[in-house]
């Protein structure tokens, strides 16, 4: 049997439930965390819970698969794809900038989608579980290609000003009600990342999730990264510990999910 490894411990920075709106509202959540920490393993988890909770899948497939039409004739357009999170990982100071638009749009598009009625008709409480979010494409993985020189200083100006009009405009409709940070050390998530094998990321380094990791952590635990939206200062996090194997454990199942309930104020 594999250690479980203990890096960090669970805890509550602070509860959401003085944060809430009325709880038969739909509750809005996002899932944070490093690639391959398992947030779709968890999510899933959420998913399987009970009939209140909808998750709502990080777009990966359409940066895989960008539509393109080439306007040859009109009455036949030919059709192709690029994959645009192939071609960031390939060269990412050519793309970053290029797939920061387009991964903040599609997160945006997917995310103010109307919940399905079974949600809008539940008499619990109805919680719409976000992989990922517009805050994390920015202060995360955007705010990272710009510190790596991957995006330059106009094309930071650039996505920064737009981001900031996006929220502004539509950020009330996809406003969270807290964040779950699955928190494990850059190591686990590398082994976690080689175990799934994805053919674009196979020339990732540990450096790069180091990275990421920092900005997790600045971002959602010592919260010194400068945020611009005043509501996501104010957004509760619960932190998991993500180093446990729980996929196959039931009982942590179980512990993580009356974690997340209590954090949500949900019975
Ligand atoms: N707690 C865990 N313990 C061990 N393995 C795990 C755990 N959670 C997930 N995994 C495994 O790690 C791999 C990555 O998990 P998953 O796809 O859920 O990560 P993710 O955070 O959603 O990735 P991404 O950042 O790319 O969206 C998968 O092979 C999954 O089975
Ligand atoms: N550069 C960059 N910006 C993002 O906003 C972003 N969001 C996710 N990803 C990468 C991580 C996984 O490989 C894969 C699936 O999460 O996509 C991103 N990469």
């Amino acid at each position: 049997m594999r250690t479980i490894k203990r890096l960090f411990s669970s805890s509550v920075v602070y509860r959401a439930s003085s944060h809430m709106s009325k709880s038969n509202e739909i509750k809005r959540v996002s899932i944070e965390g490093n690639i391959a920490v398992g947030k779709s393993t968890f999510a899933k988890l959420l998913q399987n819970a009970g009939q209140d909770w909808e998750v709502i899948a990080e777009p990966i497939s359409k940066w895989q698969n960008v539509d393109q039409t080439t306007p040859q004739t009109v009455n036949c357009p030919q059709q192709s794809s690029s994959n645009l999170l192939q071609m960031m990982y390939h060269d990412p100071k050519r793309w970053s900038y290029t797939f920061q638009t387009f991964s903040c749009m599609s997160r945006m598009r997917t995310q103010l989608q109307p919940p399905p009625a079974r949600l809008l008709q539940s008499t619990g409480t109805p919680v719409q579980v976000y992989e990922r979010s517009v805050y994390s494409d920015r202060y995360i993985f955007a705010l990272n290609m710009f510190e790596l020189g991957c995006i330059n200083s106009t094309e930071w100006a650039v996505y920064q000003d737009w981001h900031s009009f996006l929220i502004e405009q539509f950020g009330h409709r996809i406003q969270l009600e807290g964040i779950i940070y699955l928190r494990a050390s850059p190591q686990t998530c590398m082994e976690r990342l080689g175990k799934r094998g994805r053919v674009e990321e196979q020339g990732i380094q540990l450096d790069y999730l180091e990275k990421l990791h920092t900005k997790h952590e600045d971002w959602l635990v010592s919260k010194s990264t400068k945020v611009h939206f005043e509501h996501l200062a104010k957004v509760p996090v619960l932190i998991l510990d993500a180093e446990v194997e729980f996929e196959k454990d039931s009982k942590i199942q179980d512990n993580l999910l009356t974690k997340v309930r209590h954090f949500f104020n949900i019975i």
